[in-house]
């Protein structure tokens, strides 16, 4: 049994915590937000991120860190990458060089062009900790908390702190592999979000399963081209962080970024989309730091291009759908094999 932490309480820190409870760890949840510790304690559910689910009685709510943080052998962390600095600069004065730190986000930094686990170890420089591993898969919060079958990679460099990981979350629900290839798992967990909101643009404008099989295959493609000059295995994407989350991410109704896309593409605005959601929709600011960072490396991101243009362009949908079909034409199999050697001629 371990001490583990999970900071963040939105769906996706509620349902990992839940994993957790089940393999009998002692589990505590922190939330930022002391009237929702409050709330969770009092109701054992978390009504906003995860309704209808009820809460296992072990699970402890926090919100002072430092009784949260007390004795912690593993933290998860899970808040949205916009908060991910502000919560581990928190965190150094409760950690130790036994510390793994374990995250769950998915996103990239806009301007730095960082992954979460560069952004972790950047605000730790100065503190001890063990290892980062990203646990990342096609896993929506509202299927692991019914405790319905799911798959995910725990990525790290540290091929130990990976396993302990994995024998950390595995239960008969819910099977984690492990993986070296961080970079891989970071950024196909994260670039899938602006795939994903162009399924829902896609569906929005009433396009149908042609158009969104093209949109995860291509964007499949975009995703491997830019990872690999990252220097990511481009057979991380056939795997959990690049096919299965793309799959589970834009075509599922409980995704957030694929429900954004849609309303976009019906016509609403960026902002009444953001505020009616109320909740983490990390493909925006992916999509502008994804823009930044293509141009940047000079790699062909044509649907993120697209995406980009959608949103902080205001450049109508239906406009960057005409537009990519009617781009240069090209082969398959050659662009695809471009791809993969540009990873061995490193
Ligand atoms: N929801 C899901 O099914 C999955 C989500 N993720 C990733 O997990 C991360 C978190 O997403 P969700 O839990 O879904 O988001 P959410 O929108 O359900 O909840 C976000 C939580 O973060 C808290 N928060 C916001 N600002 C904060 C701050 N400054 N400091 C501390 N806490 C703060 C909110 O109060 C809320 O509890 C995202 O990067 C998302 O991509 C990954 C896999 C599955
Ligand atoms: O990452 C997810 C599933 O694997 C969740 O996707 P959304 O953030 O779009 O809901």
């Amino acid at each position: 049994m371990a001490n583990v932490t999970v900071l963040g309480a939105g769906s996706w820190g509620t349902a990992l915590a839940m994993v957790l409870c089940d393999n009998h760890h002692r589990v505590r949840l922190w939330t930022h937000n002391e009237r929702h510790k409050i709330e969770m304690e009092r109701t054992k559910q978390n009504k906003k991120y995860l309704p209808d689910v009820t809460l296992p009685d072990e699970l402890e709510f926090e919100h002072d860190l430092s009784e949260a943080l007390h004795s912690v052998d593993v933290i998860i962390l899970v808040v949205p990458t916009k908060a991910i600095r502000e919560t581990c600069k928190k965190i150094i004065p409760f950690i130790n060089s036994n510390t793994i730190i374990v995250h769950g986000s998915k996103g990239i930094e806009p301007q730095t062009h960082m992954r979460i686990s560069e952004m972790i170890a950047q605000e730790l420089t100065e503190a001890k900790y063990h290892s980062i591993v990203a646990l990342s898969g096609p896993s929506h919060a509202e299927e692991v908390s019914l405790r319905h079958p799911t798959t995910v990679t725990a990525a790290s460099s540290n091929l130990n702190s990976a396993r302990y990981t994995q024998d950390l979350f595995m239960t008969d629900y819910f099977r984690v592999y492990t993986s070296k290839d961080i970079v891989g798992v970071e950024l196909g967990g994260a670039l899938k979000n602006i795939i994903a909101l162009g399924a829902g643009i896609s569906d929005g404008l009433g396009y149908g399963d042609n158009a969104k099989a093209a949109l995860i295959t291509r964007g499949l493609a975009e995703i491997t081209r830019l990872a690999t000059v990252k220097g990511a295995n481009p057979l991380t994407f056939i795997g959990l962080s690049g096919v299965g989350d793309l799959i589970v991410t834009c075509t599922s109704v409980h995704s957030r970024n694929w429900r954004a896309g849609n309303m976009l593409g019906k016509g609403h605005r960026l902002e009444t989309v953001l505020e009616e959601m109320g909740m983490t929709v990390e493909g925006v600011r992916t999509t502008e730091a994804v823009h930044q960072l293509a141009q940047k490396l000079n790699v062909k991101m044509p649907i993120t291009n697209g995406i980009y243009d959608v949103i902080f362009n205001k450049k109508s949908a239906k406009k960057v759908v005409d537009d990519l079909m009617s781009r240069d034409r090209t082969t398959e199999i050659e662009d695809i094999a471009a791809i993969l050697t540009n990873r061995y001629s490193d």
